[in-house]
């Protein structure tokens, strides 16, 4: 059987670092596996749906590099849903119930006064066709219940082991509304059966959905596929992640200059057996990757450890690897200049600053105009290379008796205009002798 996973977000909002990290899990395991990869947009609820969160979901997997073999659309299948329904319908397991959500809350309230659990009673399978007659007169709609099997429902989860419900403890779960619209069961059930979904990797909060899913695979004469059920990600503090709520999302981050590939590099790791490293390809991870290694625990995310990641990625990568991304940005950028200053970005928009720095107009901040004077006296003349800074400061060092901070920082601050930075031995060639000059004696240049 080939491996067939899916991603199955709902458009309502931007994708957070948890979905990513369950994105991320599908693509590799699919990758690892030699199978495919489905994006499913759930987007069966018209009123939260929106195209504008579909387009940015597409914007979001194509920058962490995740590509799909297919794509599909829930509101375009609802035709397969009905026949599903009506299959269901005709052979008895999906039974019209007549309940108003007052009277579900008072049976709900009265089994567990009793100290009884709350598991729906069944009363509309045992309705006769004149009670159904009646109630349809009241203009009562119907909601569908799946008649589960009352037995114990076993499978064994990538991620949680052996897992096992006794379906005789749930209530029927409702897959369809009274006002005919589809809950999240049936379509998602009848949607892996009909692409040939082999294993479901989704997020905890699925777990409880499992069991009636696997009956109702059955019911529909289709295998259930394996399932991994990942512990939901949290932020640093704890807190749940929601996309309707707009935490964490992965376009900040992007704003905010996280490369795709730091992100990948944590998400793909953490809460795994696994060091968290920063890695340059999603090739690499694929060969590292397996579902075995995941955890229980919830794993949170730390911004400050995405942080580091970024800054080490700049480092490890090569100048070929940026060069489009530059371009884009419109960043004039050359091979030089990224072997100097590459070492001390956190974000790959500093080298913008970096860029201007060296190309100027750079308005020096002088602390002591006779100190920085003498220094541009002493500028070695040209050609530059790695050791002219090293030629000048000893110069000055001679002829002004400074050392340490007090020699370095003045020359630092008139050169550059900034309290930190990239080694001065790889920048001051790229700025030039005539514009070291002036801004030493305090020319914007
Ligand atoms: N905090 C989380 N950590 C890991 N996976 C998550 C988290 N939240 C959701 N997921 C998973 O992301 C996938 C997409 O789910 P879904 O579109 O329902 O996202 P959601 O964040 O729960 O959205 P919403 O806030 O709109 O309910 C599912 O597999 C779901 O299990």
């Amino acid at each position: 059987m080939s491996v067939l996973v899916r991603f199955a977000p709902s458009p309502t909002g931007f994708l957070h670092v948890g979905n990513a990290r369950v994105a991320l899990i599908n693509w590799l395991f699919a990758k690892a596996h030699g199978g495919y990869f489905l994006l499913r947009f759930d987007d069966t609820d018209l009123e939260r749906s929106k195209q504008e969160y579909v387009d940015a979901i597409v914007r979001d997997l194509s920058w962490l590099g995740l590509d799909w073999d297919k794509k599909a659309y829930q509101s375009q299948r609802l035709a397969a849903y009905d026949a599903a329904a009506e299959k269901l319908k005709a052979e008895g397991r999906l039974y019209p119930c007549y309940e108003t959500p007052e009277e579900l809350e008072y049976k709900r309230k009265r089994l567990l006064s009793r100290k009884l659990p709350p598991v729906y009673d069944r009363a509309g399978l045992h309705l006769s066709d004149d009670q159904r007659a009646a109630f349809e007169a009241e203009g009562r709609k119907p909601h569908w219940r799946f008649k589960l099997e009352h037995r114990t429902v076993e499978w064994d989860d990538l991620v949680r082991g052996n897992s096992h419900v006794d379906c005789a403890s749930l209530s029927d779960p409702v897959l369809i509304r009274g006002d005919g619209s589809f809950l999240y069961t049936l379509p998602s059930v009848v949607d892996d059966v009909d692409f040939g979904v082999s294993h479901i990797i989704r997020g905890e909060d699925h777990v409880t959905n499992s069991a009636p899913q696997i009956q109702l695979f059955e019911a529909l004469g289709a295998p259930a596929p394996r399932f991994a059920h990942l512990p939901l990600m949290t932020d640093i503090t704890g807190a749940g992640l929601s996309k309707r709520l707009g935490s964490q999302s992965l376009q900040d981050w992007r704003d905010q200059g996280i490369e795709a590939m730091a992100m990948n590099s944590l998400l793909a790791k953490l809460g795994t057996s696994d060091a968290i490293e920063v890695r340059t390809s999603l090739e690499q991870l694929e060969d590292e990757f397996d579902i075995g290694h995941f955890s229980r625990a919830t794993p949170k995310f730390d911004p400050a450890e995405l942080g580091h990641l970024n800054a080490r990625l700049l480092h490890a990568l090569p100048f070929e690897m940026v060069t489009p991304r530059l371009e884009a940005m419109g960043v004039n950028a050359s091979p030089a200049l990224w072997t100097a200053v590459h070492g001390n970005l956190s974000s790959l928009a500093e080298l913008r600053d970096w860029a201007q720095v060296v190309d100027g107009p750079v308005v020096p901040v002088i602390e002591d105009p006779a100190f920085t004077a003498a220094a541009a006296d002493l500028l070695p003349p040209e050609p530059w290379d790695d050791t002219t800074w090293t030629t000048l400061t000893n110069a000055v060092k001679a002829a002004t008796g400074r050392k340490g901070k007090a020699l370095f920082h003045p020359l630092r601050l008139a050169l550059t205009a900034r309290e930190n930075g990239p080694e001065l031995k790889n920048l001051l060639p790229l700025v030039g002798r005539d514009k070291a000059a002036k801004r030493l004696r305090g020319e914007t240049a």
